[in-house]
């Protein structure tokens, strides 16, 4: 049994003037352990996606599921992360960002999710700011905080909706790789949009390539780690992907 399953489903948002269809008829499913990368031009409904997986949204058509239960609404078995450096409450330290939800949505005593919250900020390495306050953090420290936040909750599922997209390209590679480095320890599942090409091969798994507006399932790329770490295989597959995703538009002009 998959861990997340996505069945049929349609996305649509009702304006006063207007019913735009974000995605139609997706469907896929992402195993315990996965890197599942949504990957798609922009307005193809990614972010969509991310926002019903989490509770926040429901399908026109079709079926979501986690652990074979359907999702109705926001659970602390999913965690968001997202692309924003404000997701953080200003007004509390590192360490009293991290123990929030734990104290909130988990209820554990405060003894438990203060030494839950101290493990997971070391883990993202910034225990030498655990007193500071947001503002006084760069925009790699603030995602880092977002993600010890998510992964102490320990959820299903992690949410992310391209965090590293605001960062250089400098930071952004070093967050990645923090990532990878971080699931070898725990291997939690993690569903990733991203529009860029080289971090959906760098950061998944199994990545799901969407067609632009509305969103539809275009192809699927499984066993990505095996074919990009072939000898200078991931230039090759990120040129098959760039092709797969922008064919028709090429040829249609
Ligand atoms: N609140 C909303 N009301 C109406 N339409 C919306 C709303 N949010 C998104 N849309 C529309 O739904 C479609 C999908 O948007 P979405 O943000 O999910 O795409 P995306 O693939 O995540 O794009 P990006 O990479 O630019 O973030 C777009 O056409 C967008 O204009």
């Amino acid at each position: 049994m998959a861990l997340l399953d996505v069945s049929g489903v349609t996305l649509r948002y009702k304006t006063s003037s207007a019913v735009v269809t974000a995605t139609e008829k997706v469907s896929f499913t992402v195993d315990k352990s996965d890197r599942f990368v949504l990957l798609g031009p922009s307005g193809c409904g990614k972010s969509t996606l991310l926002k019903a997986v989490g509770g926040y949204m429901l399908p026109s058509e079709g079926r979501m599921a986690i652990n074979d239960r359907e999702i109705h609404g926001p659970g602390a078995d999913r965690m968001m992360i997202f692309q924003e450096f404000d997701q953080l409450l200003p007004w509390k330290s590192v360490l009293a960002n991290v123990m929030f939800p734990l104290l909130t949505a988990r209820r554990l005593p405060r003894k438990e999710a203060e030494a839950r919250a101290r493990a997971y900020i070391e883990k993202v390495g910034l225990t030498r700011v655990i007193d500071a306050y947001p503002h006084t953090l760069s925009g790699g420290m603030k995602q880092r905080v977002a993600i010890a936040r998510g992964m102490a909750m320990e959820p299903d599922i992690l949410l992310m909706d391209e965090p590293f997209a605001a960062l250089d390209a400098l930071t952004r590679r070093t967050c990645q790789d923090e990532l990878l480095q971080l699931w070898s320890e725990t291997k939690f599942t993690v569903l990733f949009v991203t529009h860029s090409i080289a971090e959906a091969i760098r950061i998944g798994n199994r990545i799901l390539l969407l067609s632009p507006h509305p969103g539809r399932v275009k192809a699927e790329v499984v066993d990505v780690d095996r074919v990009s770490n072939e000898d200078g295989s991931a230039g090759r597959l990120e040129k098959e992907i760039h092709d797969l995703l922008f064919a028709q538009a090429e040829t249609a002009h």
